[in-house]
C-alpha cells in the first residue's frame, strides 16, 4: 500500500502547524519522521490516520483518494509511546482483541484467532509470555505486544508514534534493532515518528526532516548525513562544528582559513564541520588554507574514539575533534598542545 501526501497544509487558529507536506511513501517502505519538538510529527501522523483532518490537500492510498475518509477505511495499525495495553487481558487477549471485535460476518473463528495469535507471538519473540498479564511484562516486551497487536488485524499501514520513547536507552537500542528485522519480514508500509536521530537513521529506508510544519529534507539516511539540504538539517542531525566567516568573491574566509564556494557577492557564512572530518596536523607551520589553528583543552578519553576540545587561536571559539584511537597514540597528543585542524570536508551556508 503505497500512501501520497499532497499539498497538505493544516492550522490550529492562527497557528499553520503542516505547511504543504508533499510526500510519497512506497509500498513496504518504514519512513521516518523526524524533527524537534512542536514541528508537526504527530498532527502529520494523525492527518494520515484520519484522526484530524487536514484543511488542504489530498491523501492517496495507492492512488485512491482518502483524504475525507473516516479512520476505519485506512486500516491503520498503531503503536503510541505509552503503551495501552489492557491490563485486565493476558497477551494473547490484547493481541487477539482487534479480531474478536470486529463485526460477526468480519470475525475469523475461534481457531482462526488462535493461530493468528501463535504467529504474531512467534514473530515478536513472546511465546512463552501470551498467559502472562501485562504488568508481569518489561516495557520493552510490552510494546512489542503492542506492536503485535497493531499487526493482528492486517492494517494496510503501520504508524508508530515514538513507540520506544518511555524506555530506557539500551532498550530503546535492542528494540530498534529488532523493528528493522520485523519490517524486514512483514514489509508493511510504515511510518515512525521520532525525535531521535539515530533511531531513525537507524531503522528506516528513507528520513524525512521536518521543521516548523515543514519538510527541510527527504532522503535516504546516508544521503540526509553525507549531504544536508541546508544549514537546519546539518545543526539537526549530529554534532556539527560552526564557523562563522565572511563570503567574498567566491571564498569564504576566517581568520586564516579560506575555501573557495560558489556564492557570489558579499555575505556573512557559516561552515559546517563535523567533528571526525578534521586531520590534525603537530605541525608548527599552516600546511593549507582550508587549516584552522587550534589548542587542545580537553582530552575525552572514551572507547576507540578519542573526542578532543580545542580552541580556536584566531577566533574566541571551541572546535570540537574526533580522532581514532590509533590516530591519537600516532599523534601523541597532549593537553595545552598547539596543532593546526585541516578540514577534510566542509560545508558553506549563507546567513539570511
Ligand atoms: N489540538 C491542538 N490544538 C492546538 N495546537 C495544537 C494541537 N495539537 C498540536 N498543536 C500544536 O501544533 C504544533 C505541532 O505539534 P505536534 O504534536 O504535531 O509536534 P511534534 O513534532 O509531534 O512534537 P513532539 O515531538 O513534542 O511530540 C505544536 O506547536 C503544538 O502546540
Amino acid at each position: 500500500m503505497s500512501i501520497e501526501l499532497k499539498n497538505i497544509s493544516k492550522s490550529y487558529g492562527p497557528y499553520q502547524i503542516l505547511k504543504n507536506i508533499d510526500l510519497t511513501i512506497k509500498t513496504g517502505e518504514l519512513v521516518a519522521l523526524l524533527g524537534p519538538s512542536g514541528s508537526g510529527k504527530t498532527s502529520l501522523l494523525r492527518v494520515l490516520a484520519g484522526l484530524e483532518y487536514a484543511d488542504e490537500g489530498t491523501i492517496l492510498f495507492h492512488g485512491e483518494n482518502l483524504t475525507d475518509a473516516p479512520i476505519k477505511k485506512r486500516k491503520a495499525g498503531f503503536v503510541f509511546q505509552h503503551y495501552a495495553l489492557f491490563n485486565t487481558m493476558t497477551i494473547r487477549e490484547n493481541i487477539a482483541y482487534g479480531l474478536k471485535a470486529k463485526p460477526r460476518r468480519d470475525r475469523p473463528s475461534k481457531k482462526e484467532i488462535q493461530e493468528k495469535v501463535d504467529q504474531l507471538l512467534h514473530l515478536v519473540r513472546l511465546e512463552p509470555y501470551g498467559d502472562r498479564y501485562p504488568s508481569q511484562l518489561s516495557g520493552g516486551q510490552r510494546q512489542r505486544v503492542a506492536l503485535a497487536r497493531a499487526l493482528a488485524i492486517e492494517p494496510h499501514i503501520l504508524l508508530l508514534d515514538e513507540p520506544f520513547g518511555a524506555l530506557d536507552a539500551k532498550v530503546r537500542k535492542e528494540l530498534r534493532l529488532w523493528l528493522r528485522r520485523l519490517h524486514q519480514q512483514v514489509k508493511m508500509t510504515s511510518l515512525l515518528v521520532t525525535h531521535d536521530q539515530e533511531e531513525a537513521f537507524e531503522v528506516a529506508d528513507r528520513v524525512v526532516i521536518i521543521n516548523k510544519g515543514r519538510i527541510e529534507q527527504v532522503g535516504t539516511p546516508t544521503e540526509v548525513y553525507e549531504n544536508p539540504a541546508n544549514s537546519f538539517v546539518y545543526d539537526f542531525i549530529g554534532n556539527v562544528n560552526q564557523v562563522r566567516g565572511t563570503i567574498s568573491d567566491g571564498l569564504f574566509t576566517t581568520g586564516a582559513f579560506r575555501i573557495p564556494v560558489d556564492t557570489a557577492g558579499q555575505a556573512d557564512g557559516i561552515a559546517f564541520i563535523r567533528p571526525d572530518e578534521f586531520t590534525i596536523q603537530a605541525t608548527n607551520e599552516q600546511a593549507a588554507d582550508r587549516t584552522l589553528s587550534a589548542t587542545v583543552t580537553h582530552i575525552h578519553p572514551s572507547g576507540s574514539v578519542i573526542r578532543l576540545e580545542l580552541e580556536r587561536q584566531d577566533e574566541n571559539q571551541n572546535l570540537e575533534v574526533e580522532v581514532t584511537k590509533r590516530e591519537f597514540d600516532k599523534l601523541s597528543l597532549s593537553k595545552n598542545q598547539h596543532v593546526f585542524l585541516e578540514a577534510k570536508k566542509v560545508k558553506v551556508f549563507t546567513v539570511n
